[in-house]
C-alpha cells in the first residue's frame, strides 16, 4: 500500500484550487489535512458552495502547518502570494508542489538556495498538462533546427501574469539550445508600443487575453520556406490535474528545487 501523502492546498476556491481539492480527494493516498484562504479561516470547506471534503480552512498558513502537520503544500493562488507561501512553506519543511506562476528568475534562485539549505523535495511547475511539458520539450527539440522563432501564448482574460509562466519557460528552453539571435529586421520599429511583442533573448512572446479561452500555446518557428508550428491547448482545468498528482508524488522522492516538470520525465 502506498503512504499517504498529508497535502494541504493554498487557494481552494479558485479555478485550479477547485480541481486540486477534488484530486485530494479522489486520491486513495493523499490526505487533504487543511487549506489555506485569505478568507472563511475557521470555517470548513463543506461550509462553502460546491464542496464536500471536510477540511479546516485557515487563514494563517503558519497555523495551518502546525496545527496539521502536512507533507506537502499546493499552491494555487496569485504570483506575490504564491512566493511568500513557498518560502514559508521551505521554512516549516513542508514539499511546496507550486502551481502559481509570475515568478521571476531571482525569485526561482532564492527558492533554490532555500530548498538547498532545507534538503526537502520542491516543484515549480509552470505547466502540470502532460502535452504542455511535450510541447515544450518539442519546441526546444526544433530550436536546434530553426533559429527563429515566436511565442503565442492564449489565456483567459482573469490571468495576471503575462507572459505566462509556460511562454517563459518555452523561451527558456528554446534560449538554452540556440546561439542568441535578434530576431526581424534589425531597423524595425514599432509604429505602437508593444506591436513585436514581449523580448527574451530575442525571442518574442506575444500574450492574448480573451473570454472563452482556458490555456492555449503556439510555437511558430520559421525557416527558409517553411514553417512548423508546435500547438498545445488545455480545454478544461482537469488537463492539469495528472500533472499535479504526479509532482506532489515526486515531490516526496527528491530533495532539491525542480523547476519545470519536464525535468522529471523520462
Ligand atoms: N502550473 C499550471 O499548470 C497552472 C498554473 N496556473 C496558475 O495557478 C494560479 C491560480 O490560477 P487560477 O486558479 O486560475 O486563479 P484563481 O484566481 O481562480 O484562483 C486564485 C485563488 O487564490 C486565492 N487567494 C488570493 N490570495 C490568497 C491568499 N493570501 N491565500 C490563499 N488564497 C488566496 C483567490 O481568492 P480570491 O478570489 O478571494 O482573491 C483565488 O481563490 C495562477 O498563478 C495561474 O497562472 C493555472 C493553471 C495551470
Ligand atoms: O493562468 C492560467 O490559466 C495558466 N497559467 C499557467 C501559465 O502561466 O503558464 C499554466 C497554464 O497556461 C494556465
Amino acid at each position: 500500500m502506498e503512504k499517504t501523502i498529508k497535502v494541504v492546498i493554498a487557494g481552494p476556491r479558485g479555478r485550479m484550487g477547485r480541481e486540486a481539492v477534488k484530486l485530494a480527494e479522489e486520491t486513495a493516498h493523499f490526505e487533504l489535512v487543511g487549506v489555506v484562504d485569505h478568507k472563511f479561516g475557521g470555517m470548513q470547506l463543506s461550509d462553502l458552495e460546491g464542496f464536500t471534503s471536510n477540511a479546516a480552512i485557515y487563514e494563517s498558513m503558519t497555523e495551518c502547518f502546525t496545527e496539521t502537520n502536512p507533507d506537502v503544500l499546493i499552491d494555487l493562488t496569485t504570483p506575490e502570494i504564491g512566493k511568500k507561501h513557498t518560502r514559508l512553506a521551505l521554512e516549516y519543511g513542508v514539499r511546496p508542489v507550486v502551481g502559481t506562476t509570475g515568478f521571476s528568475e531571482s525569485d526561482l534562485k532564492e527558492l533554490e538556495g532555500l530548498t538547498e539549505q532545507k534538503g526537502i523535495g520542491a516543484i515549480i511547475a509552470p505547466n502540470f498538462a502532460i502535452g504542455a511539458i511535450l510541447m515544450m520539450k518539442f519546441s526546444k527539440m526544433a530550436a536546434k533546427y530553426f533559429e527563429d522563432v515566436e511565442i503565442l501564448e492564449m489565456h483567459h482574460d482573469q490571468k495576471l501574469d503575462a507572459p505566462s509562466g509556460t511562454g517563459m519557460k518555452t523561451a527558456e528552453l528554446i534560449a538554452s539550445v540556440r546561439e542568441s539571435k535578434q530576431q526581424g529586421h534589425p531597423d524595425e520599429t514599432e509604429l505602437l508600443p508593444g506591436a513585436r511583442g514581449a523580448e527574451f533573448d530575442g525571442i518574442r512572446l506575444h500574450s492574448i487575453r480573451l473570454p472563452g479561452l482556458i490555456a492555449h500555446q503556439e510555437v511558430i518557428f520559421g525557416g527558409n520556406g517553411q514553417s512548423l508550428k508546435i500547438r498545445h491547448d488545455s480545454y478544461n482545468r482537469e488537463s492539469f490535474m495528472s500533472g499535479v498528482k504526479f509532482a506532489v508524488e515526486q515531490a516526496m522522492k527528491i530533495d532539491v528545487l525542480v523547476y519545470g516538470l519536464e525535468n522529471l520525465m523520462e
